[in-house]
C-alpha cells in the first residue's frame, strides 16, 4: 500500500497480531500486516518468540510495535496484577514485560489485573501499576489498563473506564495510559463517543472490533466511520487497534479498511 493511500485515512490503524494472522508466525504476520497497509502493530503474548526476530520484522516492514501484554498467569487468571499476595510473580511478569518491549523498540505493556475484587484487590492493582509506571519510566514506555467486559472476562478485576479512572486518579504517574477498547466499552458501558470525548486526555490507546460479537469493525452495531471522524476532529494521531476475531484469512475480512479510506 503506498503512502500517500495510507495517510489518506481519517485515522492511522494497527493490526492486533494477538487476533489477526494467527495462523503465522509473528514475524510474519507483522510482514502480512504492513503488505496489507496498517501503519503499526500490536500483540499479546509474544514471549515464545525470538524478540532478534521480532525486531528484524519490524525494522525490515518500517512498523512499530505499538504494545505488548504482561503474562496472563494460570489458566483463568488473566492476569496478577489485582492479586493480593502474588506481587512479587506480577513484578516479576512486569519486568519480563518491559524487557521483552525494550528488545523490540514496543511503546507500551497493558499490564492485565487478573480475576479479583474487593479492596485489598485493589491496593494491590494500585501499588503494582505504581511500581509498573515508575519502572517503565526509565526506558520511556507508557503503562496501558484496560477495562474488559463481563461477559468475555467475570469476574476480571477492571471492567469500567470508571474504575480504572478511579484507580488511574489514586496512582497519579504520566506515563499511565487507558486502554479504551471501544469493544469492551460497548459490551459493558455503551455511549462509546461521549466516552472517548470526556477521557480522550487520559487514553493511551484506542482498540475496535465489531460489538456484540467482536468481528471486524463493518459488522455489529458500533459505527466505526462515526467513530473515526470524531477521533479525526478531536486530534486523535496514534494508529488505533483493530483487534477483532477474523473468523477466517485476515485478508478477507480487511474491507472496513477499504471502506473507511
Ligand atoms: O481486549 C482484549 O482482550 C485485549 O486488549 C487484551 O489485551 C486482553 O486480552
Ligand atoms: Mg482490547
Amino acid at each position: 500500500m503506498p503512502d500517500a493511500a495510507r495517510s489518506d485515512l481519517p485515522v492511522k490503524l494497527s493490526a492486533n497480531l494477538g487476533f489477526l494472522w494467527t495462523e503465522l508466525t509473528l514475524p510474519d504476520a507483522i510482514r502480512a500486516a504492513a503488505a496489507a497497509g496498517f501503519d503499526a502493530v500490536e500483540c499479546h503474548w509474544p514471549y515464545d518468540v525470538d524478540a532478534a526476530q521480532v525486531r528484524a520484522a519490524l525494522e525490515e516492514t518500517g512498523l512499530p510495535m505499538l504494545g505488548l501484554n504482561t503474562r496472563r498467569g494460570a489458566p483463568g487468571e488473566s492476569g496478577l496484577a489485582a492479586l493480593p499476595g502474588r506481587e512479587a510473580e506480577a513484578r516479576a511478569d512486569i519486568g519480563e514485560a518491559l524487557d521483552y518491549a525494550a528488545r523490540i523498540g514496543a511503546g507500551a505493556v497493558h499490564v492485565m489485573a487478573g480475576t479479583a475484587s474487593g479492596a485489598a484487590a485493589r491496593d494491590a492493582f494500585v501499588a503494582n501499576i505504581a511500581h509498573a509506571c515508575d519502572r517503565a519510566a526509565g526506558q520511556g514506555v507508557m503503562i496501558l489498563i484496560e477495562p474488559l467486559n463481563r461477559f468475555d472476562a467475570p469476574g476480571y478485576f477492571l471492567g469500567t473506564t470508571a474504575q480504572a479512572t478511579e484507580v488511574m486518579d489514586a496512582i497519579d504517574r504520566p506515563n499511565l495510559g487507558l486502554m479504551f477498547d471501544c469493544y469492551h466499552v460497548q459490551r459493558t458501558e455503551g455511549d462509546v463517543s461521549r466516552r472517548l470525548e470526556a477521557l480522550l486526555p487520559r487514553i493511551g490507546h484506542i482498540q475496535i472490533a465489531g460489538a456484540p460479537d467482536r468481528g471486524p469493525p463493518d459488522t455489529g452495531e458500533l459505527d466505526y466511520a462515526h467513530v473515526f471522524a470524531l477521533l479525526a476532529r478531536l486530534g486523535w494521531t496514534r494508529p488505533v487497534g483493530a483487534e477483532y476475531r477474523p473468523g477466517g484469512p485476515t485478508e478477507a475480512t480487511l474491507g472496513w479498511m477499504r471502506a473507511l479510506r
